[in-house]
């Protein structure tokens, strides 16, 4: 097993802290999500390892590389490593951009979209379909050439149980689908509306529904009313935002069709 000098704390993911490592036997810096399993039962913590293990499988430019695991049955925590995106996350960025009252340019939002995309379309379109959950600003990262990279796949399903472990930042759901508030089956088509409001929120500098309280929300999000966005973005860009956004989950558009969009096919000839 390689040893590791644990450095600072980079923030606190939706269950566990994150902290930045280096690993001693090459230098390399990477970064490890501390999770305490101490109260789950035996199911969840096989759920768990499992989940990971499958998060372990997942090798995609676009999905934050899972290294390694250690497993500290001393103090029930399990360590998960994974690779360092230096240029933090995307909920600080539109932090960033609010507090200068700039806009995200157009062509920067394209590649978000298309790159979640394919991180998307390597996940939904598997034999066996892996479901984010949680696709939200805060688990978007970006790496040294500013590329996106989508982070802590899957684990929600485990650790949303209903004896989770202590959220250690406990957020509004604001990304939260109509079926996820009506407590549905969940299917990729959430997290097509996820993805939706996260567009959203980086060309309108906020989510598409907000409210007071969760219940206020809840409300908001089935009544599904959706501002356009800043008159400065493009109609096609809105109606690809707004397709996303529908209440009814089989009129959202699967990733296949997203990526029929002449900006998405666009923005493929330039990742080639
Ligand atoms: C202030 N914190 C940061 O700028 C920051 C940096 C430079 N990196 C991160 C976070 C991650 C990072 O660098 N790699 C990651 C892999 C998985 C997860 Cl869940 C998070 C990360 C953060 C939060």
């Amino acid at each position: 097993m390689d040893a590791y000098e644990v450095l600072e704390k980079l923030g606190s993911g939706s269950f566990g802290t994150i902290r930045k490592i280096v690993r001693k036997s090459d230098k390399k810096v990477l970064v490890w999500k501390e999770i305490r399993y101490g109260r789950m039962n035996e199911k969840e913590k096989s759920m768990l390892v499992s989940e990971v293990n499958i998060l372990r499988e997942l090798k995609h430019p676009n999905i934050v590389r899972y290294k390694d695991r250690i497993i500290d049955r001393e103090s029930s925590t399990i360590y998960i490593i994974m690779e360092f995106c230096e240029n933090g996350d995307l909920a600080s960025v539109i932090r960033k951009y609010k507090r200068c009252g700039k806009r995200v340019e157009e062509s920067r939002i394209w590649t978000l979209f298309f790159q979640i995309a394919c991180a998307l379309h390597e996940c939904h379109c598997r034999k066996q379909k892996i479901l984010h959950r949680d696709i939200k600003p805060a688990n978007v990262f970006i790496d040294r050439n500013n590329g996106f990279k989508l982070g802590d796949f899957g684990l929600a399903r485990v650790l949303s149980t209903e004896t989770q472990l202590a959220k250690t930042n406990v957020g509004t759901p604001y990304y939260m689908a109509p079926e996820q508030v009506n407590e549905l089956p969940y299917n990729e088509k959430c997290d097509i509306w996820s993805l939706g409001c996260l567009l959203y929120e980086m060309a309108a500098l906020a989510p598409p529904f907000e409210a007071a309280n969760q219940l206020a929300l809840a409300v908001k999000i089935k009544a599904g009313r959706v501002s356009r966005l800043p008159e400065q973005y493009s109609e096609e860009l809105n109606q690809a935002v707004r397709s996303m956004l529908q209440l009814d989950s089989a009129k959202r558009p699967s990733i296949e069709d997203l990526f029929k969009l002449p900006k998405m096919q666009e923005q493929a000839e330039i990742a080639v």
